[in-house]
């Protein structure tokens, strides 16, 4: 491994807004694009900010703060989840939709770019109240989403049931049953079959992918993945699957490490159980500073929880010969330089995790077909395209000399600007 180029960054811009700018003029510049062209990319279209009022099951009245954000649609009607979480930012979102146009253009999915988000607690809100903030979001931002215009789907802290209140609220609004809303909904309201694994599912196909090409087996390799949720715990369990060692898992609660591989049924359990917290388990050592999981002497390091983990300040102490991106936005830019130079090779969020939104794809397809596919079905597609995805991006890091992240915005880039010309935008 050679030695990091970049040792004494001071600092770094943790804003994931300006973080998207500088990755759009860093590949657009490559690709010799005009900056004014850039610059349609570098802001979204339209950025909806709601405030909405909801009443607590104590009887009183709180307002809640959101955002849409609908980033580009030029190749089609803008995507991308709603994020419920307390530090919930405009620019975050816009951010968020920014990434999802690029990602759906990696992974040759005909939408453009569209994030949500709303600031608030769920840990601390009962069930009531989380389906009464639901349908007050929906209520505040169904003027500007539909089935033809932007279509929403999960993200933190929200899940399958949440996309159900929100398809309910939409559908009595415009007075017919519209599935096509909104996709990662319950099976039983159209939900797509592999939709809840599918950020996982097609994590864990660029992963084969990438091993494939390192020559490294996946079998018996090990394992770090921070965050325990949708995209984590199932990335774990098929990774686990593939005999691949759960070595360290982290939530909120805290960060665990079993070097013989963590049992992955007894760490759910206690995440399913009265304390929700992975970190009361006998059989694993507790990681005393979790963010140091992330600096695990492990084959491969998923961050699967928020943005800015792997920034200039760790970066240089990541040991991982992979990195793979589940969640949106873990890495800086420096911190890419870095990784980059030490021989990590990462696998950036709009590939990594673009298999969500591909299946959410595919689940917007069969509502508006009426007509449903098998699991089978829907996880081969998704695989072609992950496969695909993967192949087209390394092909041009290679001959680009460049890292995987730069690779995938060019790809990205290249196709959205190729629509807005064809539309006589440009
Ligand atoms: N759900 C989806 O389909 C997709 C999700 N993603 C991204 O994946 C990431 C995770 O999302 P989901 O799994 O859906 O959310 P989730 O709400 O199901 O799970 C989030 C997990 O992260 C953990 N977490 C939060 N803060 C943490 C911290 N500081 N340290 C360690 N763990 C922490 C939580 O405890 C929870 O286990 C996000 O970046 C999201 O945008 C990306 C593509 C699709
Ligand atoms: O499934 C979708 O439409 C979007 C999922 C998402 O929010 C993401 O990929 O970040």
């Amino acid at each position: 491994m050679s030695v990091s180029t970049v040792t004494h960054v001071e600092t770094e811009s943790l804003n994931p807004y300006e973080i998207v700018q500088s990755q759009i003029d860093q590949a657009g510049k490559r690709l010799g694009i005009r900056e004014e062209v850039l610059n349609i990319l570098k802001k979204p279209k339209r950025v909806l900010y709601v405030s909405f009022p909801v009443k607590m099951d104590n009887g009183s009245i709180r307002m809640f703060e959101g955002f849409r954000s609908q980033h580009n649609d030029a190749v089609g009607p803008t995507k991308g989840g709603i994020r419920f979480h307390p530090n919930v930012t405009m620019d975050e979102v816009k951010a968020l939709s920014m990434w999802m146009s690029f990602k759906c253009a990696v992974a040759h999915v005909p939408f453009g770019g569209g994030k949500g988000g709303v600031i608030c607690n769920p840990h601390e809100l009962s069930k009531g109240e989380l389906q009464r903030i639901s349908r007050g979001f929906m209520e505040a931002i169904a003027d500007i989403v539909g089935p033809e215009k932007d279509i929403p789907a999960p993200d933190v802290y929200t899940n399958a049931q949440t996309m159900g209140w929100m398809m309910d609220t939409y559908s009595r609004l415009k007075g017919h049953f519209s599935p096509g809303v909104i996709t990662g909904k319950p099976l039983s309201l159209g939900g797509s079959k592999g939709r809840n694994e599918a950020t996982a599912r097609g994590c864990v196909y660029v992963i084969e992918q990438a091993m494939k090409t390192l020559e490294k087996p996946l079998e018996g390799a090990t394992v770090a993945i921070q965050g325990f949720g949708n995209a984590g715990r199932i990335v774990a369990d098929l990774l686990s699957e593939k005999r691949c060692k759960i070595v360290a898992v982290s939530d909120t609660s805290g960060a665990i490490y079993q070097k013989d591989g963590l049992n992955l049924d007894q760490v759910k359990r206690l995440k399913d159980g009265q304390t929700s917290s992975i970190v009361d388990n006998p059989d694993a050592q507790r990681i005393e500073n979790p963010e140091e999981l992330l600096e695990l002497d492990v084959d491969i390091l998923i961050p699967a929880a928020l943005e800015n983990v792997i920034t200039h300040k760790n970066a240089d102490r990541v040991k991982a010969k992979i990195v793979a991106e589940a969640a949106n936005g873990p890495t800086t830019p420096k911190a890419d330089e870095i990784l980059f130079n030490n021989g990590i090779l990462l696998l950036p969020d709009i590939l990594a995790n673009a298999g969500g939104v591909t299946v959410s794809y595919f689940e917007w397809v069969q509502n508006l077909m009426n007509y449903y596919w098998s699991e089978e079905e829907v996880n081969s597609k998704l695989q072609k395209i992950m496969v695909h995805s993967f192949s087209e991006v390394y092909s041009l890091a290679k001959e680009q000399q460049t890292n995987l992240r730069i690779a995938a915005y060019m790809v990205a880039i290249k196709r959205i600007t190729d629509a807005m010309e064809a539309r006589g935008w440009i």
